[in-house]
């Protein structure tokens, strides 16, 4: 293993961030700075300035704020609370007096940039920036970049840097979640089909150069593969559609709503491009998702959770991150 060199790394986990409580004001103003967030929806700035302020801001906190409540839990955010402990994890199964590991939000709290103030203060020569987003996108990926990159843009000396982009590919990754879905298996038996779901994007943007649909197929190809599944075993869907828009399809919940007349009436649903679980999947897949599909005639649905805080995550993440020598 990584033996002190007298060299410091600071790795940092980053996660997409929470309101601060399920409060209509709190979302309000988590959804203000995610959505504003020119990375994440890319129209002209005034036209978009008008649409957020009028259309969105004064009813959809509201909504999103009940789904909130739906899942917090005493400790806060189920999102918030799985990284943290993910990076605690790593600090103490990994950590010594040469490597640090700390976590971050790209919105609200803790900020990334008093993460990479506190690297500084302990005098790091290398900075290793993990973003818990399997699959780049621009919408995501790319806005902890830009955060990132704004911070050292103030710093005199920049050190050593590493910036993960992507980790689809990795097997360590891919086996681990491979492993999870066969342990639930295991525990619960296997449904008819496997579905493995992905947060969703504005179509367009695959068009544009954003990678995201080609690695989502990717990593439920080469996951399908790992569990020896044929091709009538599995379906990839796009969930969490947003607006009006066409986004990536297919779309979950219409696939839901069709399965059970194509006579599939048992499903097992796995989302892998969430590192751990969140409003995404235990509200709107483990919830209102599973509604949709007993509604239209499903008999079974069962939700695998995500990699989470478990021991094999934080070793997955080792593994991606382990600094040179
Ligand atoms: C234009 C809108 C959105 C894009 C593009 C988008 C991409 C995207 N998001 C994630 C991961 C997460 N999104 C989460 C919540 C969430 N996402 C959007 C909108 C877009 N996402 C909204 C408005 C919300 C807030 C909730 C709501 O009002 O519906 C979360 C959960 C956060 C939590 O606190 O639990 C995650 C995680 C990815 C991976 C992605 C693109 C690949
Ligand atoms: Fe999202
Ligand atoms: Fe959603």
């Amino acid at each position: 293993m990584n033996q002190p060199t007298g060299k410091k790394t600071g790795i940092l986990i980053v996660n997409l961030g929470s309101p601060a409580s399920p409060k209509t004001a709190d979302v309000r103003r988590f959804l203000r700075e995610f959505l504003g967030d020119p990375r994440v929806v890319n129209i002209p700035r005034l036209i978009w300035w008008l649409i957020l302020n009028l259309f969105i801001l004064p009813f959809r906190p509201r909504k999103s704020a009940h789904a909130y409540q739906s899942i917090w839990t005493e400790q806060g955010s189920p999102l918030v609370v799985f990284t943290r402990d993910l990076s605690a994890k790593l600090k103490a199964r990994y950590g010594h007096e040469g490597l640090f590991f700390d976590y971050a939000m790209r919105y609200g709290q803790p900020k990334l940039s008093d993460k990479l103030q506190a690297f500084k203060q302990q005098q790091v020569d290398e900075i290793i920036v993990l973003p818990l987003y399997p699959q780049y996108s621009s919408t995501t990926t790319a806005s902890i970049f830009d955060v990132f990159a704004a911070e050292l843009a103030s710093w005199r000396h920049i050190p050593s840097l590493r910036f993960i982009s992507d980790y689809y590919r990795q097997p360590a990754y891919i086996n681990a979640v491979a492993d999870s879905i066969r342990l639930h298996w295991q525990n619960h038996g296997q449904a008819e089909l496997l579905l493995m779901s992905f947060h969703g994007l504005p179509a367009k943007l695959t068009e544009l150069g954003d990678p995201y649909f080609y690695h989502s197929q990717a990593t439920a190809l080469a996951i399908a593969k790992a569990l020896g599944l044929a091709d009538n075993q599995w379906q990839l869907v796009f969930q969490s559609r947003f607006g009006r828009a066409e986004w990536l399809q297919p779309y979950c919940v219409e696939v839901l709503g069709n399965l059970p007349k194509q006579g599939i009436k048992h499903i097992d649903v796995v989302c892998p491009g969430f590192a751990v679980d969140c409003l995404e999947t235990l509200e709107e897949i483990a919830l209102t998702n599973q509604d949709i599909f007993l509604q239209a005639g499903g008999e079974s649905y069962r939700y695998i959770p995500a990699l989470n805080d478990s021991d094999i995550h934080a070793e997955v993440i080792f593994q991606l991150t382990i600094p040179a020598q």
